[in-house]
């Protein structure tokens, strides 16, 4: 280790600190008393590990476009790294795990035992949850690579066994140095091997959406059919090309390659532009304009088109080829516009190439990978073209979102023992962590994590009145003639770093989540019922977003005391939200396939970031309690009702207290205007049948009161809760004890992380608690589910002992989001679910934003009061307040 040390003075690693770095952590070191933030201690988005950031050191001036950032002394809970090497790039992919945290849960011994939710048939591989990063170093710095790799002690595996999996040549090249800096010695993969496990992984595994086309600057998401994928093409563009005919896992032969490539582009543009770096190089061809170098139809044919073989004057004849005629040295040509030329020619003839080998083998799918796409829509486009043109529109381009890693996973694949390839989608959760690339820096590894440093980032951008916004892929370029293109029209002037420019974010494994195993057709389900493509509706919900924003920042704010601190990550919090919405607006696509649910996640998210674990604490404390107060009179009420009334009452009940919703701009006027009870008494006063969608009959004759009667009930009903307070006290819980009453088990399924003003698992026991010293019946089915403390110890006392009471539970669901995508729920619901014949869900997110289509193999009822006019005329050509009570017998 020592003579890694020892290489500092050359690659000025660490000791180049500027002025600027300094002062931040200056500021930084001032305010290291601060309490630590409380972490969150669920699964799935929590348990971040934090990152060692002292020694922090910037590289290069402050002011320059992409300072760098080393973290020398980082050193998460590693358990594997890979590398690619090739001749331009070394690609790293690690994985940083998660703690596996003890959670003090009330809940859960009850309901595992009672389930026996274990890692079941699961392979017992240690995964406990974790993170993948990707990152990448240029091949001629592979000094800091491997700095970056020991300060993070990546290469300290499990068991300490220092060995690693690479590929690409340089795995050959390095191998000695690797062991001579590092200690470990180098696995060798063979690099088509790894293209291919990267490519089919990722196909097959599609996170969120993986392949996508590019046409005019219009990116589209591609479904892959698992069961339909092969054979395909996969180019990688890396410095050369390859060209490889896949038919299945480990099928595959490289059919052809070429070595006019990423390399030849970066070289030759080097060499006549003297451009510092890949991205200048590419960022000048943005302001090009080819043809003062291309020789066009129209220079050949004095203006006019060669309209008879279909070529129009603007079509390139010959790349470079004017400069034959012009007497003019190299210094006479804009680097702009030799950059464009020289990206187009070789785009282009790649992508002719890759079309004559399609043909050739008879194959319609292409995939392209490979450092020099790099996102760049230009380059996109123009291969899109190509293939287009001269298949006559038979064939299409697709790209992959994780472009250059797909060695680097591959490697990262071939280990045996990590069990990653039994992983399946809904176990893999994208994230997009917001911190210094945002701010236009280069990060050497995943974005800064500790949240001073972030903070600090951002202010430090905002003082300097650098405008802080989301990085965004190039501007979309115009297409002329046939095979002709135009210079592209840029928006911004600036190459976005890296990290955003790849579209990739970091990969939170997470094993315990499942598909739900009640969805009629997980294949063809779509969690989001509004889908943002349509830029009005785009338009309209970042805007009510952008609006919700300062109320939402005061509420986590005054959740946490209203301390500077808690001011300073609420301002930090708004400027990061804000900037991923910029970058949403501009490239809608930018993190996959984009719908309202995955909005309101990401605002869930970008507020745990910042260390805000419940913004709405007091508020849901205080509607709990209010609503806990009137419990006892509302159930004495609903006892005077004959069972039919009751029935009709307390679905009248469940909708009408779910107007407290802190989500809806509408709703938080309203409590303006009185206080919790009043304003369900409100509410409940206006519930007026018909509904606007409206099965209550079929339900009702389903639950036996019909003129049929048939004698049955439900044996287990799942009851996916919504909002604290009145919304779960007065509505959900009553619903609860009538189907207790029946017979039918109830599971509240409830959030694992806090939404809004949502409750969450962890706080149901607590208000169930309270609801059963006023209900028998709920303390009964409490004291059978587990629920209540003194129950569970005599169950744990007599484990042979068998409690008579129709039990009542709760379970997470596995998310921290107002809305739920079915595919990733806790195994723990998936294991209640085997049983369960009835599914409610109640409140907009869940039952309307998601799963408003969903289908189920069991009956499903859909509960929810609209509290938005927009949806409402969309949705159900309705008015803001209209209630759904959908009904929908198994399918
Ligand atoms: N920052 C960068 N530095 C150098 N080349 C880059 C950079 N970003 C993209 N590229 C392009 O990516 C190519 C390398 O792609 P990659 O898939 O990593 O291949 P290889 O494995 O051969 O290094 C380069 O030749 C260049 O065209
Ligand atoms: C975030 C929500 C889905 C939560 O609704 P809930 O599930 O609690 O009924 C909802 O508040 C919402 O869609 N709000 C949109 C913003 C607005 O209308 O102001
Ligand atoms: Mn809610």
């Amino acid at each position: 280790m020592d003579s890694l040390k020892e290489d500092q003075s050359d690659t000025q690693a660490i000791d180049n600190i500027n002025e600027d770095a300094q002062n931040i952590r200056e500021k930084e070191d001032t305010e290291k008393d601060m309490a630590p933030p409380v972490g969150n201690s669920i699964h799935r988005s929590g348990s971040r590990p934090q990152l060692d950031l002292s020694g922090a050191a910037i590289q290069g001036n402050f002011e320059e476009r992409d300072p760098t950032i080393l973290l020398p002394n980082q050193s998460d809970d590693i358990s594997h790294l890979a590398l690619d090497i090739g001749g331009s790039l070394i690609k790293l992919v690690y994985f940083s795990r998660h703690e596996d945290r003890a959670v003090n849960d009330k809940r859960k011994m009850s309901t595992k035992e009672r389930f026996g939710v274990t890692n079941g048939n699961r392979r017992s591989f240690p995964i406990l949850g974790g993170r993948l990063h990707f990152v990448k170093f240029e091949t001629t710095k592979i000094n800091e690579c491997l700095e970056f790799i020991h300060s993070k002690q990546l290469h300290r595996g499990d068991n300490d066994n220092a060995v690693i999996k690479a590929t690409g040549g340089g795995a050959y090249k390095f191998a000695d140095l690797f062991k001579e800096k590092l200690g470990v010695v180098i696995d060798k993969e063979d690099e088509m091997n790894c293209l291919v496990s990267g490519a089919n992984f990722l196909l097959k595994v599609a996170i969120r959406h993986e392949a996508f086309t590019h046409k005019e600057g219009h990116k589209e998401f591609v479904q892959i059919d698992h069961n339909d994928m092969y054979p395909y093409l996969l180019v990688n563009i890396g410095s050369g090309v390859s060209l490889i005919k896949v038919d299945g896992d480990g099928k595959f032969q490289r059919v052809s390659g070429t070595n006019v490539g990423g390399g030849t582009y970066w070289g030759l543009g080097k060499l006549l532009t003297k451009c510092k770096s890949f991205d200048e190089l590419l960022e000048l061809s943005q302001r090009g304009d080819n043809s003062s170098v291309d020789m066009l139809v129209g220079d050949i044919y004095g203006g006019l088109d060669y309209s008879k073989i279909g070529l129009s004057a603007s079509t390139i004849a010959s790349s470079f080829g004017k400069v034959i005629s012009e007497n003019k040295e190299i210094e006479d040509y804009r680097p702009e516009d030799i950059s464009l030329s020289l990206l187009r020619m070789i785009s282009y003839n790649i992508g002719q190439i890759s079309y004559l080998t399609a043909l050739q083998l008879g194959i319609k799918r292409i995939f392209f990978g490979g450092f020099f796409i790099r996102g760049h829509a230009y380059t996109m486009d123009t291969i899109s073209f190509a293939i287009k043109f001269w298949s006559k529109g038979g064939a299409e381009a697709m790209f992959l979102r994780h472009e250059g890693f797909l060695g680097a996973l591959g490697a990262f694949m071939s280990y045996e023992k990590h069990g990653l390839d039994d992983l399946m989608v809904h176990q893999l959760v994208e994230r997009f962590p917001m911190g210094a690339p945002y701010t236009g820096g280069k990060i050497h590894g995943p974005p800064l994590g500790d949240l001073n440093e972030k903070i600090s980032w951002m202010e430090k951008f905002v003082r300097k009145g650098i405008k802080i916004t989301a990085p965004v892929p190039m501007a979309s370029p115009r297409t002329t003639g046939l095979g002709g293109f135009e210079a592209p029209s840029s928006k911004g002037d600036a190459l976005r770093c890296d990290e955003s420019n790849l579209n990739v974010g970091v990969l939170h494994l997470v094993p315990s989540l499942e598909v739900f195993p009640l969805l009629a057709d997980p294949k063809t389900y779509e969690p989001n019922t509004i889908d943002l493509a349509d830029p009005n509706e785009l338009e309209y919900w970042f805007t009510v977003l952008s609006e919700h924003l300062p109320d939402l920042v005061d509420k986590a704010v005054a959740s946490e005391g209203g301390t500077d601190d808690a001011r300073r990550r609420g301002d930090a919090f708004a400027r990061a939200f804000s900037a991923h919405l910029a970058r949403l607006m501009e490239e809608p696509a930018a993190y996959g396939k984009l719908g309202l649910a995955n909005l309101l996640e990401l605002r869930e998210e970008c507020l745990r970031e910042f260390n805000f674990f419940d913004a709405y604490s007091t508020i849901k404390q205080r509607e709990n309690e209010a609503s806990l107060a009137v419990l006892p009179d509302l159930l004495m009420e609903l006892d005077s009702m004959s069972e039919e009334t009751r029935l009709l009452t307390l679905i009248e009940g469940v909708l009408a207290a779910n107007i407290f919703d802190w989500g809806s701009r509408a709703c938080v006027d309203l409590y303006h205007k009185g206080t919790i009870i009043e304003i369900y008494r409100m509410s409940r006063k206006k519930m007026q049948r018909p509904w606007r969608v409206d099965d209550f009959d079929a339900f009702k004759e389903r639950m036996g009161f019909g003129d049929k009667k048939p004698s049955f009930r439900h044996k287990r009903a799942l009851l996916f809760v919504d909002n604290s307070g009145a919304d779960v006290v007065l509505g959900m819980l009553p619903l609860a004890r009538e189907l207790l009453r029946r017979g039918t088990e109830v599971v509240l399924v409830a959030n694992s992380l806090p939404a809004l003003n949502d409750v969450t698992a962890m706080e149901l026991p607590e208000i169930v608690a309270e609801a059963a010293k006023h209900c028998d019946i709920l303390r009964r089915a409490a004291e059978a589910g587990g629920l209540l403390m003194d129950a569970m110890i005599n169950t744990q006392d007599n484990p042979g002992e068998k409690l008579s009471s129709t039990p009542l539970m709760v379970v997470e669901n596995g998310c921290g989001s107002p809305c739920i995508d079915l595919r990733q729920v806790s195994s723990e619901l998936a294991a209640v679910a085997k049983d369960a014949d009835l599914v409610i869900l109640e409140g907009m997110g869940r039952a309307l934003h998601t799963n408003y289509n969903a289908r189920f193999r069991c009956d499903a009822l859909k509960l929810a009061m609209v509290k938005n006019q927009r949806l409402a005329e969309k949705l159900i050509k309705g008015n803001i307040y209209d209630c759904v009570c959908r009904y929908e017998p198994a399918s």
